[in-house]
């Protein structure tokens, strides 16, 4: 099986509180991705988002459909977002063979049996970045290219948040039945993201990031706005953001980081924002 998966569970804020660090990167921190020639997937139990990654080298790899689903295929009642952060591949839907250079994403619709990832070059892979939720409805798939993204500049230089953030898969881009990824990238000079924080309680969030050189790192802040906790990240490692928690992350040097999210509603605005001064 070159498909494999963990299971998290949901927990509540009353009992994050007395979480020591390695159960909070237990429960939270993904640092298994990206590893070539395997498909390695998180099944999340909030909003039940699977978080995962496929490396193809010299050979292709097939989305093959995992326990946790009791489903005859992968997408028989899920939709899934792929963004690939590597070099040049394909993903073949069904047949139909989509392109993906570094930062292009693919939506692939409820109801397409068969997925699989190939890397142009073995010495130079794609590395597809994937989400996935639950869908009740069959939405075409669409290739969503570096043109085709909303564009959103945030944050001043004099409050070290400016940024670039783009939105792929959102549903003014692409029809959806409850996904939305995106990417956000640092300005020089600039280390926050995600400030001011916020919570959204309809809808759980995954940040996956990515472009963290390797002495460097992220720090990523969670948790209720008043009972904050930190998790310190590498490259190419995730964090599960629960829908209470705050989800923000100040690095030690430029960094890029792409979030996905589900739940409740389509409105990517639907935050409630938290005054910086008044964070614990
Ligand atoms: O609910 C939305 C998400 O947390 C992100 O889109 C926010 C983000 O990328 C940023 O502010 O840098
Ligand atoms: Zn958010």
């Amino acid at each position: 099986m070159k498909t494999q998966y963990t299971t998290r569970y949901a927990a509540s804020p009353q009992d994050v509180k007395s979480y020591d660090t390695t159960r909070l990167r237990e429960e939270f921190l993904i640092d298994n991705l990206m590893q070539a020639d395997k498909i390695e997937l998180v099944y999340s139990h909030y909003d039940r988002f699977i978080t995962g990654s496929a490396v193809p080298t010299v050979a292709p790899l097939k989305l093959e459909v995992i326990d946790a689903l009791k489903a005859d295929f992968f997408l028989e009642r899920r939709e899934l977002g792929i963004i690939n952060i590597g070099a040049a591949g394909t993903v073949t839907v069904d047949g139909t063979v989509y392109e993906l250079d570094n930062k292009e994403a693919l939506y692939v619709g409820q109801g397409n049996k068969e997925v699989i990832f190939s890397s142009k070059s073995a010495g130079n892979p794609a590395m597809f970045y994937l989400n996935s939720t639950p869908a009740h409805k069959a939405f075409p798939n669409k290739k969503i290219g570096i043109k085709d993204v909303e564009v959103i500049e945030l944050g001043a230089p004099e409050t070290a948040n400016a940024r670039t953030l783009r939105k792929y898969i959102v549903n003014s881009v692409v029809d959806v039945c409850q996904l939305q990824m995106g990417m956000t990238t640092l300005k020089s000079g600039s280390s926050w993201n995600t400030m001011p924080a916020h919570v959204h309680d309809r809808r759980m969030e995954v940040y996956f990031y990515f472009e963290v050189a390797e002495d460097q790192a992220v720090c990523h802040f969670m948790g209720q706005p008043q009972e904050t906790r930190h998790i310190w990240i590498g490259n190419n490692e995730a964090v599960i953001s629960p829908p209470w928690s705050i989800h923000s992350g100040s690095g030690t040097s430029s960094y890029t980081f792409i979030w996905g999210m589900a739940g409740e509603n389509l409105d990517y605005g639907d935050m409630d924002h938290c005054k910086i001064n008044e964070l614990k």
